[in-house]
C-alpha cells in the first residue's frame, strides 16, 4: 500500500472533490451561511431619497438668522410632499420621511416650541442655529444603485440580509451546497435505536459525519449503514451513483488491512479507486474513488480517526467547494504533561487552547476527548515529543 503526506492526499481529495457551481437564491435567511459567488450590486439608492432623521420641523429659512417660520404641512412617514417648503417656511417632518421640496435643514421637534403631538401649529419658532444639511439623510449616501453591497466570497449573515433588502436586491448568487450521502460500513453496527447483539456496538459514525458535512455547508441527503457483505456495498454503490441527489460519496471504515474491508474490496472490484496509508495518526487508512461522475471520499472506520480525516483532509476541499477561506492554524503555548508521538507522521491531539494562549490535552481518550476539545494539536511529523512551555501548531474545530 502506498505511503501518502497529509498534503498529498488533500490534494488527492480536492482534486477527487472538484470544484463546485453556483446558483441564485431568494435574499432570505434561508441563504445565511452560504458564502457570496458573485458581488451583490445594489438594485436601489440607501437611503432611497433625501430624508429626515429626526422628528422635527423641515426647515428652508429666508436669512440665516430667521427664527420664526410659517409650518405649510406635515410629512409623515411613507408620504411624499406635494408641497414646496419655500424660503420662510417649514413643514413637520416625522423621522425617516421624505424631505420635501425646499427644505435645506431639518430642526428636532425638542428644539423648537411645538408640542411633539397633536395638530401641527400655524407657525414654529427655532432655538438655536439653522445650519443647512442637519439631520438630513441624502440619497445614497450609504450605498448608490449598482455600488457593491457585499463582494464575492462574503458569508450571508443578518446583516448582510437587512443591507441587501435595504438596497432593493431580491436574489443572491451564491456557491451550490454540496449534496452528500454518508455511508457507514461494519457487520458490528448497530442502527441507531437497535439493540447491539453480542458482538455488537452502536453505530455513531454515520450521524457525526452527517453533522460534520451539515457544519461544512453541505446537503446531506442519504445516511446509510451497511454491513460487510460486498453484494450490499455493490448495490448501494449502484444505487447512489444513479441518484440525482448526490454529488460526493462519504463512506467510513472497511479500508484498512483486514480480511474483511468491504470499501476496498468494492473498491478494487470496481476499479478507480485507491486505497492508501497516510503519514498520519489517527486516520491513517484512507481511499478515493469514482462511482461514475459521483466522487468517493473514503474515510477510516475508527469514530477519531474519521473526525480527524474529515475535519483535516476532506473539509478543505469543500471549503473551496464552498468558497470559504481556507481554516490556518494558529500557535498556542503547551501546558499538559511531556508528551511522546511517533516521528514520520503529522498527529493530531484532542486538545483544549484556552483564551490565553495556552493549550493542554482534552481529558479522556478517544471520543470522550474529542467530545471535550476545542481544536487538535498539530504535530508535525519530525517531531517526537514536546513538553511543558513548547509553543505547538493548533487547529481550532
Ligand atoms: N493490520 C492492520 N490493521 C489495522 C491497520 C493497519 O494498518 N494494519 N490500521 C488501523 C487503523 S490506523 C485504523 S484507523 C483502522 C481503520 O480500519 P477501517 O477503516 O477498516 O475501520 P473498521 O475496521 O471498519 O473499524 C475500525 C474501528 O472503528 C469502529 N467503527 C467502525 N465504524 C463505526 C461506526 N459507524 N460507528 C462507530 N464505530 C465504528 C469499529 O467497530 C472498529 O472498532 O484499522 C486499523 N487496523
Ligand atoms: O488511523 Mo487509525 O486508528 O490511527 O484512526
Amino acid at each position: 500500500m502506498a505511503h501518502r503526506s497529509v498534503a498529498e492526499h488533500r490534494a488527492a481529495l480536492r482534486s477527487v472533490v472538484g470544484p463546485g457551481g453556483t446558483e441564485q437564491v431568494p435574499l432570505d435567511r434561508h441563504a445565511v451561511g452560504r458564502r457570496l459567488a458573485r458581488d451583490l450590486l445594489a438594485a436601489d439608492d440607501l437611503p432611497r431619497f433625501d430624508s429626515s432623521a429626526m422628528d422635527g420641523y423641515a426647515a428652508h429659512p429666508a436669512r440665516a438668522d430667521q427664527r420664526v417660520l410659517d409650518v405649510v404641512g406635515d410629512v409623515p412617514a411613507g408620504a411624499a410632499a406635494e408641497f414646496v417648503v419655500r424660503p420662510g417656511q417649514a413643514a413637520r417632518i416625522m423621522t425617516g420621511a421624505r424631505l420635501p421640496e425646499g427644505a435645506v435643514t431639518v430642526v428636532p421637534v425638542e428644539r423648537t416650541d411645538a408640542a411633539p403631538t397633536g395638530p401641527a401649529p400655524p407657525k414654529v419658532t427655532i432655538e438655536g442655529d439653522l445650519a443647512p444639511g442637519q439631520h438630513i439623510r441624502r440619497r445614497a449616501e450609504d450605498i448608490a444603485r449598482g455600488e457593491v453591497v457585499a463582494p464575492a466570497g462574503t458569508l450571508v449573515d443578518a446583516a448582510l440580509l437587512a443591507l441587501g433588502r435595504s438596497a432593493g436586491c431580491e436574489h443572491l448568487t451564491v456557491h451550490t451546497p454540496t449534496r452528500v450521502a454518508v455511508v457507514a460500513t461494519g457487520a458490528e453496527l448497530a442502527r441507531h435505536g437497535q439493540d447491539p447483539a453480542a458482538g455488537e456496538i452502536h453505530e455513531s459514525n454515520s450521524e457525526m459525519i452527517a453533522a460534520l458535512a451539515l457544519e461544512g455547508g453541505c446537503r446531506v441527503t442519504h445516511v446509510e449503514t451497511c454491513s460487510d457483505d460486498t453484494g450490499e456495498l455493490g448495490a448501494l454503490f449502484e444505487s447512489l451513483a444513479a441518484a440525482s441527489d448526490v454529488d460526493l460519496v462519504i463512506t467510513t471504515g472497511g479500508v484498512s488491512q483486514g480480511a474483511f474491508e468491504v470499501v476496498r474490496q468494492v473498491g478494487e472490484a470496481l476499479g478507480g479507486f485507491e486505497f492508501v496509508h497516510l503519514a498520519m495518526q489517527p486516520g491513517g487508512p484512507q481511499g478515493t474513488g469514482r462511482l461514475g461522475q459521483t466522487p468517493v471520499v473514503c474515510l477510516p472506520g475508527t469514530p477519531v480517526g474519521a473526525y480527524v480525516s474529515f475535519t483535516m483532509l476532506l473539509r478543505p476541499a469543500l471549503d473551496e467547494r464552498h468558497g470559504n477561506p481556507p481554516r490556518e492554524a494558529s500557535s498556542a503555548t503547551y501546558i499538559g504533561p511531556s508528551r511522546r508521538t511517533r516521528l514520520g507522521r503529522v498527529q493530531f491531539v484532542s486538545a483544549v487552547v484556552r483564551p490565553d494562549g495556552t493549550v493542554s490535552p482534552a481529558p479522556g481518550v478517544h471520543l470522550r476527548a474529542l467530545a471535550g476539545a476545542n481544536a487538535f494539536i498539530e504535530v508535525p511529523e519530525g517531531v517526537d515529543q514536546f513538553r511543558a512551555g513548547d509553543e505547538v501548531s493548533v487547529r481550532l474545530l
